[in-house]
């Protein structure tokens, strides 16, 4: 079939690549100039890990294109996506104003029978209020609208649409009904779950996953809060609750708070519609507030273990997740402002998120690898699971430092492994790190040193 990608962001590129690598033949348009004009030198604006192999193979393949010049693509498609943003507005509803630019400046070029699909997050009712628009914008009813929500995950998102879990096919008329079922025919044939349903339930379903998803996030990062004062370990909670079938271990691992742009822009949507529509989502109006405070909070804990103005602290990842470069609503984004306005000395380091961060940030400086951004300080905190920190040499980060406290937000090691290189630990609702001098003393051969000797022993 021959696409139309209006959008070239993160969701328009990884979609668009991919549907060309099921068969169609899409053009990616954005009216962005300059990143399309990148494009087309085969430079991607993003990092999405694959994405740029993807893209030059079916460029090559002739089946994937880029355009600012919406038209003639346009005039040809059987069916025309729109990916663009729709951001918080001030009361945390979302913004509809790129999604109707994008439909009703479409709506007058396209063919007969042509649908347009919204693959952009938005809320219930929207498809419908979209037809509606195209419709007034074209003086006739013979184009269709579609809702097909997007559940990629940034870092893994090529995988996530090659593989989905399922696919939503949101339509309310059969012509909109037969063009989703074509666009997506390779991946059902794979036996890929497929939901025909209406726009409404589509729209529903996209804002429904992500709060569930946010909340499980929320309740494991109480409950690792719970596990940190009780002396209990979240690693073996949240195993022990995730092999229950019904609850699932995934979404589970606590962390310095849910970040990114999709969780905290839907949940506030979420709570915005429920609000609107005198259905008031209290749960997750509290899960928004918690995953707020948890970032403030944070940054608080960081002050109190470095304990004074012009003290070091060395920030280990500022893109909201690993493999990825975006930083929209990650939780350094919150915390570093707030440690460089009480007066701590910065110095930051992600592999892919620095051009995006300074952005943001100014007042920090940057290193080229951890162990650089180690280097004297007094606090190293790790804010995102990089594989590049986990395999991290401890010994090399111990002696880089000057202090002796590492705040691993994303429980990336053992504890026992880091306290043995005589630092303190402060983990996410893992087991209490042990005293340096207790594992000196071990080290030594002065008390018996086993692991509950250890793991008794206080903070
Ligand atoms: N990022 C994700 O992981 C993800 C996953 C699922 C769903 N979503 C949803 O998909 C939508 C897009 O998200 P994104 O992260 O790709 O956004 P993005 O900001 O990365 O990309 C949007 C692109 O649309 C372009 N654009 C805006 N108006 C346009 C117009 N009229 N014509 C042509 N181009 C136009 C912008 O220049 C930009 O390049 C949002 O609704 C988001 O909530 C995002
Ligand atoms: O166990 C977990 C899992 C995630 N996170 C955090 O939650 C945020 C979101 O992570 P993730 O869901 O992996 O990333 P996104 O790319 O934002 O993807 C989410 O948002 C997209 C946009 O709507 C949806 O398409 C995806 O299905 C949904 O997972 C990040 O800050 C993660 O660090 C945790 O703290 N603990």
């Amino acid at each position: 079939m021959d696409v139309v990608m209006i959008g070239a962001g993160y969701v328009g590129l990884t979609t668009g690549a991919c549907l060309a690598e099921l068969g169609h033949r899409v053009t990616c348009v954005d009216n962005d100039a300059l990143k399309v004009a990148r494009l087309r030198r085969a430079e991607i604006p993003i990092y999405e890990p694959g994405l740029s192999e993807l893209i030059s193979k079916h460029v090559e393949s002739g089946r994937l294109s880029f355009s600012d010049e919406p038209a003639l693509a346009a005039s040809k498609a059987d069916a025309v996506f729109i990916a663009v943003g729709t951001p918080s507005g001030p009361d945390g509803d979302i913004e509809l104003s790129y999604v109707k630019n994008a439909a009703t400046s479409l709506a007058p070029l396209l063919k007969p029978e042509a649908v347009v699909v919204i693959k952009s997050t938005v809320v219930a009712g929207t498809a419908q209020m979209v037809r509606r628009l195209v419709h007034e914008a074209r003086g006739r009813s013979d184009v269709y609208v579609a809702s097909n929500p997007e559940f990629l995950r940034e870092g893994s998102a090529i995988r996530d649409f090659l593989e989905a879990d399922r696919i939503v096919a949101g339509a309310d008329d059969a012509r909109a009904a037969k063009v989703l079922e074509q666009l997506y025919a390779p991946l059902r044939e794979k036996g890929i779950p497929y939901i025909a349903t209406n726009t409404t339930n589509a729209e529903m379903i996209k804002y429904a996953a992500n709060a569930f998803l946010a909340l499980k996030i929320g309740f494991i990062n109480e409950v690792a809060d719970l596990c940190e004062a009780a002396g209990g370990d979240v690693a073996a909670v949240a195993d022990g609750i995730g092999l229950d079938r019904r609850i699932g271990r995934a979404f589970l691992n606590p962390g310095p708070g849910f970040g990114g742009s999709c969780f905290p822009k839907d949940t506030r949507a979420f709570a915005a519609i429920g609000r609107r529509f005198g259905q008031p989502q209290a749960i997750v109006e509290t899960l928004i507030d918690r995953n707020e405070v948890r970032k403030s909070a944070l940054a608080k804990r960081i002050l109190s273990e470095l304990g004074g103005k012009g003290r070091r602290v060395a920030i280990l990842g500022t893109a909201f997740k690993a493999n990825t470069d975006d930083v929209r609503d990650s939780a350094a984004l919150t915390i570093m402002p707030l440690l460089l306005k009480a007066g701590a000395k910065v110095t930051a380091h992600d592999p892919k998120a620095r051009h995006e961060t300074e952005r943001h940030v100014s007042g920090a400086a940057w290193a080229d690898c951890p162990y650089e951004a180690a280097r004297d300080a007094d606090v190293v905190v790790i804010l995102t699971e990089w594989d590049e920190y986990a395999g991290m040499d401890l010994d090399r980060l111990a002696k880089s430092m000057s202090g002796r406290v590492v705040i691993d937000c994303r429980n990336l090691f053992e504890p026992e492994a880091v306290a043995a290189r005589g630092l303190k630990y402060v983990s996410i609702g893992r087991k209490a790190a042990a005293p340096v001098e207790r594992i000196k003393a071990r080290r030594t051969g002065a008390g018996t040193g086993n692991w509950s000797e250890i793991a008794a022993a206080p903070a």
